[in-house]
């Protein structure tokens, strides 16, 4: 399968490194990147072919699209005349079909996913939202990818991909925040640096895999270390008090909002 990424940022990086260790093979990829220095470490480790904005596009089964919203009209229009027979898969935020087949002058074999980065390591979990005009075996062709870097839930609506944004797509940066905060928090109990990435890390490890593991719930398992009148007692009290809880589910919907704000002021056609 001939696969041609345009753009080799953040996504595309972490989608390419979860399909090479799943075997795809560096010769069948080419990447289109402005980014000398990222052209040059994409070909170093994985021996995909790459090549500047502007060179023409060879024959292709996919066609990723892994540029910034904001790029992306620009590179869909220079693309139009170009896409043969490609099933194009785009991953930007917000992005619609609707708007994407425009631009690709009416190209209808779409799929837009939102997928995350870890995907490097083939444990991702992608949204995916196929078009009227894409066939059967073009989802499968999706599917196919989607699974070598992880989970995949196919949705039927925009709105629900605006909505994985905000909880797997971004998710991963909640997560890492929360890291951040606990490692602050183990720095201020006095331990190093090392040790306070070893205690923040493994804790994290540990219970997403005794969650995972687990036949509880989040909360039982929660329940189960929350010994009453104890320590974790009063430091989930802390977080209510603060409306943690409350705090996260209004972050998530603002990546929504961000999400269909994204899609909306980039859909509108200039003449409207
Ligand atoms: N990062 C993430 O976790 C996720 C990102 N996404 C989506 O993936 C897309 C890419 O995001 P991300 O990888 O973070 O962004 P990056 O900015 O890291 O990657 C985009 C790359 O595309 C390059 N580029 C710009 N113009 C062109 C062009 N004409 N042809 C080829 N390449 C070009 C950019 O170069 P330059 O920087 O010089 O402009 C940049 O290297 C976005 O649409 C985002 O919404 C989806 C899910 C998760
Ligand atoms: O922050 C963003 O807009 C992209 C989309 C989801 C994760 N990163």
């Amino acid at each position: 399968m001939k696969l041609t990424f345009i753009g080799g940022g953040n996504m595309a990086i972490a989608i390419l490194g979860g399909l090479m260790q799943r075997g795809y093979r560096g010769q069948d990829v080419l990447v289109i990147e402005p980014d000398a220095d990222k052209r040059q470490q994409l070909q170093q480790d994985w021996q995909v072919n790459v090549a500047e904005p502007g060179t023409a596009i060879p024959a292709s089964d996919i066609i990723v699209l892994a540029v910034k919203p904001q790029q992306m009209r620009g590179v869909a229009e220079a693309l139009a005349p170009q896409i043969g027979s490609a099933l194009v898969i785009s991953i930007a935020a917000g992005i619609k079909l609707e708007t994407l087949g425009r631009w690709l002058g009416g190209h209808g074999r779409l799929v837009r996913v939102m997928p995350n980065t870890p995907a490097l390591v083939q444990a991702g979990i992608s949204g995916a939202l196929a078009s009227a005009g894409a066939t059967d075996a073009d989802r499968r062709q999706a599917e196919a990818i989607l699974a070598a870097i992880g989970d995949v839930v196919w949705v039927d609506k925009e709105s629900e991909l605006d909505g994985i944004t905000a909880i797997s797509g971004s998710g991963p940066a909640y997560v890492f925040y929360f890291i951040e905060a606990l490692q602050a928090a183990a720095r201020a109990q006095g331990f190093n640096q090392d040790t306070a990435r070893k205690l923040a890390y493994q804790t994290f490890a540990g219970a997403i895999k005794l969650a995972m593991n687990s036949s509880d719930d989040a909360e039982t398992l929660r329940h189960k270390v929350t010994s009453k009148g104890g320590t974790t007692e009063r430091a989930i009290n802390a977080l209510e008090t603060s409306q943690v809880r409350a705090t996260i589910i209004a972050a998530a919907s603002a990546a929504a909002a961000r999400s269909r704000e994204l899609g909306e002021e980039l859909g509108r056609d200039p003449q409207e």
